[in-house]
């Protein structure tokens, strides 16, 4: 555990330069709740964005770098957030905008080692239909939410994909394949596919097991499962072997981790998360944050930034009074976004913000 590397990560500062529609934005936040409320188009979700960017990775829209620059600027964004005394800096330069540079403490270094500072954990509207549409989107959530818990996962991820598009690229033209090669990229399949189904099945008992210590009302409780086909217990390098002309025929890898898919169950209802309303989908997704939220907290020794976007008004009064509790005793800095001030209302302990066509202003009460 190396909780003891670190203090209570909160941004206390957050600059923006010629990011997406801000030109020049300065956030002090002086509570552990930042609300940014504003018309569509105003930019708030551009500034959970911009904190999303202080980890690894692409951000919460999973844009391309270059779409951040602020059009009409000079070509290139910063941001910048004091986390603790500790400045991290993260943007692109016009000459590179595709190159993501990071600083932490005025020392350039990398994307990976922001993770070491700040943990971030979010919920988006795009992720509304995350129960709804093909695996692939929960297979990347649940391993976003892995990797918060199992550093080695990415490691692990982009050597079994290497693996199997070279594996991919051999069987197309089976009979001319090197049988030496393919049994060399299979192994590494079995071994980087077997770390991957473990960490991922550690997540899910350790979700399942904080989930069961959390309240059941007024938000549902969800059971999460792995679905996938590694229940044989054959060895998926023998597997994979075996299944060599099957794949050929396919023209891809039918076995393996990354076929897997999340299930998630409504205790109460005893129904698939798909088969929920959208408001108990909404519920059953935060549940789910929020017993993450409280792992992370655990392994680490400090809560994670939450950034939840337009989350507040798809909820009725009764569920959205108990997710501020809920979030209040978290203990981590949360970020708020919606267009309505009033659905913020019972929040006392707020930075309120309204946000205008990329201008912030502090807002009362
Ligand atoms: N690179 C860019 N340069 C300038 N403006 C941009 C850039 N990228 C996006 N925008 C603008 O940012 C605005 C969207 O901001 P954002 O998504 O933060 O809105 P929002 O306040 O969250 O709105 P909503 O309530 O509709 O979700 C749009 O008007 C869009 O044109």
């Amino acid at each position: 555990m190396r909780a003891g590397r670190y203090s209570r990560a909160m941004i206390g500062r957050l600059t923006l330069s010629d990011f997406r529609n801000h030109a020049d934005a300065l956030i002090v936040p002086d509570a552990a709740f930042v609300l940014l409320t504003g018309d569509n188009g105003a930019g708030k979700t551009n500034i959970l964005e911009a904190v999303s960017l202080l980890a690894p990775g692409r951000g919460l829209r999973g844009a391309a770098l270059s779409a951040m620059a602020r059009q009409d600027g000079p070509g290139g964004f910063g941001i910048a957030a004091e986390v603790d005394g500790v400045v991290l800096g993260t943007g692109v330069t016009p000459a590179a905008p595709e190159r993501r540079q990071v600083r932490i403490g005025g020392v350039a270094s990398s994307a990976n080692a922001l993770a070491d500072h700040l943990s971030i954990v979010w919920l988006t509207p795009a992720m509304d239909r995350l129960f709804l549409d093909s695996p692939g989107g929960r297979r990347r959530f649940l391993d976003r939410l892995t990797l918060a818990l199992h550093p080695a996962h990415a490691v692990h991820s982009a050597r079994y994909e290497a693996a199997m598009r070279a594996r991919n690229r051999l069987i197309a033209d089976l009979r001319s394949a090197d049988p030496l090669w393919l049994d060399a990229l299979e192994a590494q399949m079995g071994e980087h596919g077997a770390a991957l189904a473990a960490a991922r099945a550690d997540l899910v008992a350790r979700l399942n097991a904080e989930l069961a210590r959390q309240p059941d009302a007024p938000f549902a409780r969800p059971l999460i499962a792995l679905g996938g086909d590694g229940e044989s217990g054959e060895p998926l390098g023998a597997k994979l072997a075996r299944e060599r002309r099957r794949d050929a025929a396919a023209g891809r890898t039918l076995s393996g981790p990354h076929r897997d898919d999340l299930a998630v169950t409504h205790v109460a209802k005893d129904q698939s998360a798909a088969l929920c309303s959208t408001g108990e989908q909404k519920a059953l997704l935060l549940s789910i944050l929020l017993a993450h939220a409280a792992l992370v907290a655990g392994e680490r020794g400090q809560p994670p930034v939450l950034l939840l976007d337009e989350v507040a008004a798809h909820l009725d009064p009764s569920r959205r009074a108990a997710l501020f509790d809920r979030l209040r005793a978290s203990g981590g800095q949360v970020w708020m976004t919606g267009t309505e001030p009033g659905l913020f209302s019972d929040l006392k302990d707020a930075t309120r913000l309204s946000v205008t066509a990329g201008k912030i202003f502090r807002s009362a009460a």
